[in-house]
């Protein structure tokens, strides 16, 4: 048996060429990674690097705005997840505090009268732009610019992650037309160097709800897989430029389980402040998830019905929010505070 081995770092630019031989390569081991664990990092691919640095800088740009600041495109102002979220108002981990992150949601700029936002589709409506961030023009045109650059990368992973199955690039093209994704600006305070690792999470042993991730990360580590067999925690380090891949559970699910939606977290142990950008693509919200083709064996049955991505995506949402307000207020009835941050908001 190999050894427990990280996400390995795969060359993506053999997807945009023609030399063949690469591209079975590439193919052949983004299905190897699906198999094991779902994760794997991609360089080589179209989102330029200068704006990764600029999307990054707007994200600081909004964590650095006072409390007050932020909160005027508090997220609980939507009903579409849309804004700003306060530390600890998420837990995805049983047994572990709400989490020490903060967030901004944004997704594709969706009008009111679009049939989406009337039909009250996954995740969608307009975005909520903090008025008083430095350079507003600049910093809603780059977050734009970097979610649709993100957005097509995303379409060309499930081209690829298509091939994996033996079938055409195109396939995931139902799926991947109108479909919904979104993303989040992530700031992880920097958590005391003897902080309780039972206790703290940067975000909470979990699994992606949607189709697919991918994960700009600054150059501060602290995101972790689980290897299941080994039941050890991975470091998956950040390489300047790279995209972190995951499959989410819609995608395992499709797969019949064949392919990983799998455990991760995030501890800040750094002793720094860390920035992440994860994209989530959820996909159409009226796609139908049935099982993909060659995930099962002559005569073996589809382990799931079918859903669509809505309802898939919803229910997931819901229960981990669910469970945060739970804890918080029991903690409330306690009169206690037993989670630590050394730069708490607005601190
Ligand atoms: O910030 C990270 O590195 C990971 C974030 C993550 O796993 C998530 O938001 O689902
Ligand atoms: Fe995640």
């Amino acid at each position: 048996m190999s050894l427990p081995a990280a996400p390995p770092v795969l060359d993506f630019s053999p997807f945009y060429g023609k030399d063949s031989d690469a591209k079975t390569k590439l193919i052949e081991e983004v299905r190897k990674c699906c198999h094991y664990n779902g994760f794997f990092q991609i360089t080589g691919h179209r989102v330029p690097l200068d704006l990764q640095r600029r999307v990054m800088d707007c994200s600081k740009r909004f964590f650095d705005l006072p409390l007050e600041e932020k909160l005027k495109v508090d997220k609980n102002l939507t009903t579409f997840n849309r804004g700003y979220e306060l530390l600890r108002s998420q837990m995805l981990e049983v047994g572990t505090g709400p989490e020490l992150k903060e967030g901004l949601y944004i997704g594709e700029e969706i009008a009111e009268d679009h049939p989406y936002y009337l039909e009250k589709k996954l995740n969608s409506g307009p975005n909520q732009w903090p008025p008083t961030v430095p350079n507003k023009e600049e910093f809603q045109e780059t977050t734009m610019e970097y979610y649709h650059a993100t957005f097509d990368l995303a379409k060309d992973v499930l081209g690829v992650l298509a091939q994996t199955l033996g079938v055409e690039s195109t396939f995931f093209d139902p799926l991947t037309d109108e479909a919904v994704a979104t993303m989040r600006y992530l700031h992880y305070p920097a958590q005391p160097q003897d902080t309780d690792e039972k206790l703290n999470r940067g975000i909470g042993a979990h699994t992606d709800f949607g189709c697919i991730t991918l994960l700009l990360q600054d150059e501060v580590d602290g995101l972790q897989v689980l290897d299941a067999p080994s039941g050890q925690w991975l470091d998956v380090k950040p390489v300047p430029g790279a995209y972190v891949v995951n499959l989410g559970n819609l995608f395992m699910r499709m797969a019949n389980d064949k392919y990983k939606s799998n455990t991760h977290r995030v501890i800040n142990k750094s002793g720094k402040e860390r920035y992440s950008i994860p994209f989530f693509f959820s996909g159409n919200p009226d796609y139908i998830c049935e099982c993909l083709p060659n995930c099962r064996e002559e005569g073996e049955a589809a382990k799931y019905g079918p859903i669509t991505v809505q309802d898939m995506v919803t229910a997931s949402y819901k229960e981990s929010y669910g469970r945060a307000e739970a804890f918080k207020k029991d903690l409330e009835v306690k009169k206690a505070d037993v989670i630590p941050v050394v730069a708490a908001v607005g601190a």
